[in-house]
């Protein structure tokens, strides 16, 4: 076999000896460097660089690619390492003195930033052997690390999970502040090494030497081979005995014992048959109840001989020992759950003993079954895992590391990879799957029928599914819950919620209130008021009223009202209806449609249109106004003769699809009788349709950026009626909204719609519009300032009083009355200034007294003593006014009370 295909089978050839060798790293083991340095980032701004067992180089590349120039990186080695650009190397073993001395003397009177170790030792004797002489290394080079390594300086090293580990990693934290261990994804999951970066090296007078000697920081190891014990090996041993072991986890912890045995009886009766069988050497019969199992009719001698030595069973008869603890089981009635025999004490049915053969089988399918649904619950987890941390990454969380993240899952199957667990052989779920490796060689083997497990399957699957479609319908029904209470919550704290609410309730479209007719408008439009706006309208229709209202200028304002609402595009009814068609509304489409086309002579495609359930509650307007062709001639236009011809344009192309809903004739169209239209609707028969309309679209424009917008490509001919009814035919037209929650419905309503195009100039045109809405005073300026006027009248008319009295008093000389009459002019013209309250302390017994404190007249205040609150108070108005202090507020002394 040639090098390479011994590599290749070893699966040796990974992807990182191909990225190595085309990035031209002289070894694989040079993107551990790199990754351990992505995460730590140790290379960056390290001056000096030791790597101990450096060969072939590739950290050393690494190093010197990382570290700024002008840096010193010193390599050594048992074997000679070619020449590196930037780095000194040289041949010597780490644990000898000379070693020492030549980086004394390479580094001078540098110390080293950073230390690395990436040393194997010549392995390939007992495993334990191998660790701990990997240990030994590690110790080694810790010691070097600790002479060369600065203050501050980091050691990353290589270590295998060891029972050394432990030891190792303790007096890695007595020497430096921070201590992490970790896989780099480069690094096999196979391979039981583990990097440990050792970061900010203390700065200590003085190291004990026990910290560095291998006696005294590892325990005394027992000598001799072993099996691996950890729970993946007991289980390993059991399915695949034949296979030499090659994962190394080193002692179980605390017990050298290499022969272990254990009692039949115990055997039988213990919880994970599986980790007996994998842990022990041989099953004994030595007290009463093992010799007892002697005799038990399932006891073959074929059991009794595999017992003798489990080390050397294979996996038929390892089979065979399970099917024994089976038979014993079901005759001692072990397996028969308790709860059940009470329960069923008063009828039990005899049953036909099952035979050895079909006990084994439902044992087996069992264990199967139960395996099954661990991998599943594990598998759930996982994806739930993945899930988390994928939605973590997604709202920014937590950066995406690609460090150490898989020697957690894919290589220890979720497990830590140093929990005792794992080494006690208590992880259920490993054993469970190894059970359904034992179970699928048997099956195997006997040539089983595969499909009752199928079958099996298929139920499991069965159920499972309904399990998560009553847990769904569970956990949406507390969804809906749950918003209905951030609703309530919302409206009982929110007044704009409420409002907001309130305003949804009232009207779903109410952004197109201004064109929209429907009856409650229409009814009110009946009224004195005129037609009552909605939403932004009412708002706008409230403030043009408040300012009306109290202000002085009513009249002003009114005549720049008129102004601004003549300077908005005034639409007509035909922008209008297109701007209906347009918006994602169907029910507004619908509107369009039926206002040009009796429904009677329906296209198919309006046709199937208007059967969609949605449309049943909807009675649009037009669909009991007979349009005539003269009613739309006296459709008022924007005035330009573009617009006209834009709207005749329209008008003949619609005739030509479809030309009886134009007909000249009235009585083509139909006309709905009051006796069609629902109790309660608007009959506009008796109205002038086109005058309401009109004066609804004078009152309110067009309201919105996107109705703009499509009025202005209306007008410009970018667009006609038609390119509009066609793109209301869209993927939002026919959402089925049955049974879907509320809370979707409302996000739909919000997002879930086309977007119409808007234009820079609809948007600057609005703007504008609301600029001048904007500036004009509020209804509390109005009023305030009204106030303010009314006082000064007051004012003045008393002053006026008071001089015509001096002037009627004839005692006074003429230049005495002029002398009075001017200061009570002068006088009125003034704000009395109001006088500050009396500021009362409550002491004594007084305190927390309430009402007026005895001997006070006017307005008070009751103060605490220092005036902390008030004096806080008063430099915050200070720094309001730009004032300082002092100036003009002293500080009033309280009266004690
Ligand atoms: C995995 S390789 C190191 C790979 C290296 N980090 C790279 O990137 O190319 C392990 C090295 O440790 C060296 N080694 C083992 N024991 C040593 C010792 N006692 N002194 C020096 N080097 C040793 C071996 O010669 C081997 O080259």
């Amino acid at each position: 076999m040639g090098k390479h295909e011994k590599k290749a089978g070893k699966g040796r050839l990974d992807k990182f000896y191909w990225l190595a060798k085309e990035q031209g790293y002289r070894s694989r083991a040079a993107f551990k460097l790199v990754q351990l340095n992505k995460k730590y980032k140790f290379l960056e701004n390290a001056r000096c660089c030791i790597d101990l067992c450096a060969a072939p180089g590739g950290w050393l590349q690494v190093a010197s690619k990382h570290m700024p120039p002008g840096s010193l990186i010193v390599g050594v080695d048992l074997v000679a390492i070619k020449p590196i650009p930037r780095c000194i190397t040289f041949a010597e073993d780490i644990n000898s003195f000379k070693c020492r001395d030549q980086l004394r003397e390479t580094l001078k009177d540098w110390r080293a930033d950073i230390v690395l170790h990436d040393g194997a030792p010549n392995v390939g004797t007992a495993w334990v052997q191998d660790a701990y002489t990997q240990s030994e290394l590690t110790l080694q080079a810790l010691k070097l690390a600790v002479e060369f390594l600065s203050p501050g300086g980091t050691f990353v090293t290589k270590v295998f999970r060891s029972k050394d580990y432990n030891n190792l990693m303790w007096v890695f934290n007595q020497l430096f502040h921070h201590v992490e261990a970790t896989k780099p994804p480069s690094s096999r999951n196979v391979s039981a090494e583990i990097f440990v970066v050792c970061q900010n090296f203390r700065n200590l007078s003085r190291i004990d030497p026990k910290f560095l000697d291998p006696r005294h920081v590892f325990k005394e190891l027992d000598s001799g081979p072993m099996q691996g014990t950890s729970s993946h090996n007991l289980l390993e041993n059991v399915v695949n005995p034949e296979k030499q072991r090659r994962k190394r986890e080193g002692y179980e912890d605390g017990n050298y014992t290499l022969y272990k045995t254990i009692g039949a009886d115990e055997y039988i009766r213990a919880v994970d048959p599986i980790a007996v069988l994998g842990t022990y050497n041989r099953i004994t019969f030595q007290t009463e109840e093992d010799k007892a199992l002697l005799k038990h009719a399932a006891t073959s001698d074929d059991v009794k001989a595999n017992c003798e030595d489990l080390k050397v069973l294979g996996r038929r008869d390892f089979s065979v020992l399970i099917k024994w603890r089976k038979a014993v089981r079901e005759s001692l009635e072990l397996d028969r759950p308790k709860a059940k025999e009470t329960d069923n004490a008063q009828t039990t049915v005899e049953m036909e003993p099952l035979n050895e053969e079909e006990a084994v089988d439902e044992e087996l399918s069992r264990l199967n079954e139960e395996a099954q649904k661990r991998a599943r619950k594990e598998r759930r987890k996982r994806n739930e895992a993945r899930a988390k941390a994928l939605q973590k990454l997604q709202l920014n969380m937590t950066t995406a590391m690609d460090i150490g993240e898989d020697w957690r899952d894919e290589a220890l199957h979720g497990e830590d990879m140093f929990s005792l667990d794992a080494i006690e052989g208590r992880h259920a779920p490993r054993h469970a799957s190894a059970t359904e490796l034992l179970d699928a060689n048997d099956a195997l083997e006997e040539d089983e029928d595969m499909d009752d497990e199928n079958h099996n399957d298929d139920e499991e699957d069965d159920e499972d599914e309904d399990e998560r479609e009553a847990r769904l319908r569970e956990l949406e029904s507390n969804v809906d819950a749950m918003y209905e209470q951030y609703k309530d919550h919302l409206e009982r704290k929110d007044a704009k919620f409420r409002a907001k609410e309130a305003r949804r309730n009232s009207s779903k479209y109410e952004e197109w209130d201004g064109i929209t007719q429907n009856k409650e408008d229409d009814d009110d439009e009946d009224s004195d008021e005129g037609p009552v706006a909605r939403g932004y309208d009412a708002m706008n229709k409230r403030k043009f009223h408040e300012e009306t209202y109290d202000s002085d200028d009513a009249e002003d304002d009114d005549g720049e009202r008129e102004e601004l609402e003549s300077t908005a595009p005034a639409p007509s009814v035909k922008t209008c209806k297109a701007k209906k068609a347009s918006a994602s509304d169907p029910a507004l489409l619908t509107n369009l449609e039926s206002s040009n086309a009796a429904a009677q002579r329906q296209s198919a495609a309006s046709a199937m249109w208007f059967d969609n359930p949605i449309f049943e509650d909807m009675v649009p307007l037009e669909d009991f106004v007979p349009e005539t062709k003269d009613a739309r001639d006296s459709t008022p236009s924007l005035g330009t003769e573009d617009e006209e011809s834009s709207a005749q344009d329209e008008q003949e192309e619609d005739e030509e699809d479809e030309p009886e809903t134009y007909g000249d004739d009235i009585e083509l169209v139909p006309a709905t009788t009051n006796e069609d239209l629902p109790d309660g609707e608007w009959n506009v028969h008796d109205e002038d349709v086109e005058a309401s309309k009109q004066a609804r679209i004078k009152q309110h424009g067009l309201q919105t950026a996107e109705a703009v917008s499509l009025a202005h490509a209306l007008v410009n001919r970018q667009l006609t009626k038609t390119d509009l009814v066609n793109q209301g035919f869209n993927r939002h037209s026919f959402n089925d909204k049955a049974g879907l929650p509320e809370w979707f419905l409302e996000d739909e309503n919000k997002h879930y719609r086309t977007n119409l195009p808007v234009t820079k100039e609809a948007v600057d045109a609005l703007r504008a519009r609301q600029r001048a809405l904007d500036a004009r005073p509020i209804k509390k300026v109005a009023e305030a300032k009204a106030r303010k006027k009314h006082r000064a009248a007051m004012r003045l008319e008393k002053a006026q009083k008071k001089a015509e009295a001096i002037n009627e008093n004839t005692d006074l000389s003429e230049r005495e009355k002029a002398e009075n009459i001017s200061k009570i002019l002068a006088r009125s013209g003034k704000k009395t200034e109001k006088k500050a309250p009396q500021l009362v302390v409550a002491r004594g017994p007084n305190r927390g007294i309430k009402g007026r404190p005895k001997g006070t007249k006017g307005r008070y205040k009751m103060v605490d003593a220092r005036m902390k609150k008030e004096l806080r108070a008063q430099k915050r108005r200070d720094k309001r006014d730009g004032k300082k202090r002092s100036s003009g507020h002293k500080r009033q002394i309280p009266k004690g009370y």
